[in-house]
């Protein structure tokens, strides 16, 4: 069964999303709305991903690939109406009945590999009148007149790349995360789908600590959740996740006593900090990395621990990385922050520096464009695998955000 019992323990098995139509998708006039700071060279980004993926089989750890593990979902027809249940709901603004009902035709015709390259690469009114051809009902969609040729019945989702936020695990469950941002909220349906219906995880009895859709619109993403082992788990506040979301995770691991503690840590509010892995990532048994631009003694945190009727008891913490090291048993916890001017500093947490995948205890992938920051991991010890990631950091996103570990040792 699968399980995920700390962040640097030997990693086993991956999901990762290798671009494809998503990112083909991607233009200057809807990069924002998609959380893209640029277009891609998708040809590129491609390569970048499968010297990733390469890495880590390099280093023993299978690789699924979300592609396949939804195309694999998408073969039966319960869960092919699950999903479209979801993502053509006609309560949407841009859809009605008769342009889902249209969709719903064109999208249930298709195999399962064709039908989940569109549900995450997102299908256009052409593509859909294409589709439709002679089988065009008699029920005219205005909503359909209303689109440009280009426009999307079904938007794209080139933020699926980031596999950790949308789904993580914490110890023996999965949390399938309802997301902040409305470009990322249909991913949600996708992971459902899968930890459902696919038969490597419907039948594997994990716990199912959110349920995005019934969450909604407490928010909890997966970036900001950081399984740093001993019973603990770390959770960021910041862009995306918010106290109930918290909460709300915390109170279902101390009921099931799948954890003893969840350490919260305020971040800014910004997108350069949207997640706590932007920041902050642990990279061997005792060491974390920090942002030079964050002051250490000035970052408010909390301890939650189980409380009575099922509200956590919560407790303000003194100095953050000392309550981690209490929580972990130890003594102290390294803090690696990389000794360098603001300018550069600000870059290299803009470009991932930070956010570090680590494969064993203090073994980490790292977009090698971060020269200070790997530096410094290596001054301090830490092997670092680079991999190159100019079109992949497009979207603001490093290894660890590529990735969600769904079975890693303790350490
Ligand atoms: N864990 C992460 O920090 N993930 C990066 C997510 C980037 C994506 N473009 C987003 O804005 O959600």
């Amino acid at each position: 069964m699968f399980h995920v019992n700390s962040e640097v323990g030997a990693l086993k098995h991956v999901i990762l999303h290798e671009p494809g139509l998503d990112f083909e998708r991607l233009t200057p006039d809807n990069k924002d709305e998609l959380l893209f700071d640029d277009v891609v060279w998708v040809s590129r980004a491609k390569e970048e991903h499968r010297a990733f993926q390469q890495l880590l089989r390099e280093r023993g750890v299978t690789v699924h690939l979300l592609h396949d593990l939804l195309a694999e979902t998408v073969k039966t027809e319960e869960a092919v109406a699950f999903v479209l249940d979801r993502v053509l709901d006609d309560r949407q603004p841009h859809l009605g009945a008769a342009l889902a009902g249209a969709a719903r035709q064109v999208l249930t015709a298709m195999g399962p590999g064709d039908l989940a390259t569109h549900l995450l690469g997102g299908l256009s009114k052409r593509e859909l009148s294409e589709a439709l051809g002679e089988r065009r009902g008699p029920s005219r969609s205005f909503a359909l007149d209303l689109l440009a040729d280009d426009d999307f019945v079904l938007p794209p989702l080139p933020n699926s790349l980031f596999t950790r936020d949308t789904s993580c695990w914490v110890y023996d469950g999965v949390c399938v995360n309802p997301m902040r941002k409305a470009g990322r909220r249909r991913e949600t349906v996708n992971y459902e789908a899968i930890y459902n219906f696919h038969p490597m995880f419907a039948e594997s009895g994990a716990q199912r600590w959110i349920d995005g859709e019934a969450m909604a619109p407490a928010v909890i993403e997966g970036g900001d959740v950081e399984v740093i082992g001993n019973g603990t788990v770390l959770v960021g506040l910041g862009e995306r996740t918010t106290p109930a979301g918290v909460e709300i995770l915390a109170r279902r691991l101390f009921e099931a006593g799948s954890a003893r503690r969840v350490i919260a840590v305020e971040l800014p509010k910004a997108r350069a900090f949207m997640h706590l892995d932007t920041v902050m990532t642990m990279v061997d048994r005792d060491a974390f990395t920090l942002f030079t631009g964050l002051d250490r003694a000035g970052l408010r945190s909390w301890t939650l621990t189980p409380g009575a009727r099922q509200v956590p008891d919560v407790c303000e913490n003194t100095d953050l990385f000392a309550a981690i090291a209490a929580a972990l048993g130890l003594d102290r916890v390294r803090v690696l922050q990389a000794e360098q001017d603001t300018f550069s500093a600000r870059r290299e947490q803009w470009n991932d520096g930070c956010n570090l995948l680590a494969v064993a205890p203090g073994s980490v992938i790292a977009y090698e464009v971060n020269e200070h920051s790997n530096r410094m991991l290596e001054d301090n010890g830490i092997e670092v695998l680079r991999i190159r990631g100019d079109q992949l950091g497009r979207g603001r996103g490093g290894p660890r955000c590529m990735s969600c570990p769904i079975e890693r040792d303790a350490v």
